[in-house]
C-alpha cells in the first residue's frame, strides 16, 4: 500500500499572512509540493502569485471550499495526487472557511491523504484593534497544532501578550511562535505525525462577507489611486490585487486599512475588495477607481 501523503492546513482571517507563509515554504524549496488555494473573490491573486515558483497549483476561485465547494476541494485534492504525486500538499484555505470541517473533510473523505499540521495563523495588528474572537477564528485556534501569532512588528510587547493570553485560553497545546512575515523555520511546519487534533462541530453564523472586483486596462493616478485607498470605508477589511501606474505595475495589499505595495509584473489592474455590508459602498468605491484611471494604454 502506498503512503498516505501528508497535508499541512494553513488557516487564518483574512489577510493575517497565509500567503507570506506558503511563499516562504516554496522558498525554502527542498520537497515536492503542491499548494491548493482557496479564494474569497472572483478572481485568483494568490495563484497567480505563487506562479512561476515551480509549483503545482489548483484553483478554486470564487467560494468556500468547506461548504459550497467540498466536492470540487476532494476533487481537486485527489487530483493532484493522481497527477502531481507531490510529497506533501498544503492547503491555503480562505479566511472565512471553517477549519473544522476541512479538517473532517480530510479524515473521512480523503483516505489517501494524512492530515499532518494545522497551521493557523493569527493576525496581531488586528486582533489588538479588534479584540473580540468570532465564532470562526476561535474555529480555526481551536483546531490548530501550530500558531503563528504574525505582524507582531505592527504592536507592543504588552499587546503582544494579552493576544498570547487569548490564544492560550482557546488553545493550551498548540505550537506558538511570534513572527514577522511568519518567519517560522518551514521545517518545523512539517513532519509531525499529529493523531490526537481537535475536532469541532460546524456551526454557521458569521456576518456576510460580500466582494467585488475592479479591472481595468488604463494607468491610474497613484496619487489619486493612494488618496481614494485611505478614503475607503471601515466596512472594507481586505483588499488585494495588481495595481498599475504611469510609473510601473505594482502587487497591492490592502488589510484594515493598512497598505503595502510592491513592484509586481501585470498588465491590467485588477482588485478585490472583501468586506462586511460592503454592497452599500460597491458602486461609490468603483466609481471612485474609474475616477483614478488616466490614459488609454499605449
Ligand atoms: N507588517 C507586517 N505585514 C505583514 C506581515 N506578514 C504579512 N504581512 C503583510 O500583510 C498583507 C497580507 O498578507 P497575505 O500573506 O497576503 O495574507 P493572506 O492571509 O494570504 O490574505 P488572504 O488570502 O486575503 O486571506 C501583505 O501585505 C503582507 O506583506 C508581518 O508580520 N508584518
Amino acid at each position: 500500500m502506498e503512503a498516505r501523503t501528508p497535508l499541512t492546513l494553513i488557516t487564518g482571517s483574512l489577510g493575517c499572512g497565509k500567503t507570506t507563509l506558503v511563499r516562504r515554504i516554496l522558498r525554502a524549496g527542498g520537497r515536492r509540493m503542491a499548494v491548493l488555494m482557496n479564494e474569497f473573490g472572483e478572481i485568483p491573486i494568490d495563484s497567480r502569485v505563487i506562479q512561476g515558483e515551480n509549483i503545482e497549483i489548483v484553483e478554486l476561485a470564487g467560494g468556500c471550499v468547506c461548504c459550497s465547494m467540498t466536492g470540487e476541494f476532494e476533487a481537486a485534492i485527489r487530483e493532484i495526487i493522481e497527477k502531481v504525486r507531490p510529497e506533501c500538499i498544503i492547503v491555503e484555505a480562505t479566511g472565512l472557511a471553517e477549519a473544522d470541517a476541512l479538517v473532517f473533510e480530510v479524515e473521512d473523505n480523503l483516505p489517501d491523504v494524512r492530515l499532518d499540521c494545522v497551521v493557523c495563523i493569527v493576525d496581531a495588528y488586528m486582533s489588538v484593534r479588534h479584540p473580540h474572537v468570532g465564532h470562526t477564528a476561535r474555529n480555526h485556534l481551536r483546531a490548530a497544532h501550530i500558531v503563528l501569532i504574525n505582524k507582531i512588528d505592527l504592536v507592543a510587547t504588552a499587546d503582544v501578550k494579552e493576544v498570547e493570553a487569548r490564544v492560550r485560553g482557546l488553545n493550551r497545546n498548540a505550537v506558538l511562535f511570534k513572527t514577522v512575515g511568519c518567519d517560522v523555520d518551514p521545517l518545523l511546519l512539517f513532519g509531525l505525525e499529529l493523531e490526537n487534533h481537535p475536532v469541532f462541530t460546524s456551526r454557521r453564523g458569521e456576518p456576510e462577507f460580500q466582494s467585488f472586483v475592479f479591472t481595468s486596462r488604463v494607468l491610474l493616478d497613484d496619487r489619486k489611486f493612494h488618496k481614494l485607498v485611505s478614503e475607503l470605508p471601515e466596512c472594507v477589511y481586505r483588499a488585494k490585487g495588481f495595481a498599475r501606474f504611469p510609473g510601473g505595475s505594482y502587487l497591492f495589499n490592502f488589510v484594515v486599512g493598512r497598505v503595502d505595495i510592491e513592484a509586481f509584473p501585470a498588465d491590467r489592474t485588477q482588485l478585490v475588495f472583501i468586506g462586511r455590508g460592503l454592497n452599500t459602498f460597491r458602486e461609490a468605491i468603483l466609481a471612485g477607481l474609474k475616477g483614478c484611471e488616466v490614459r488609454d494604454e499605449l
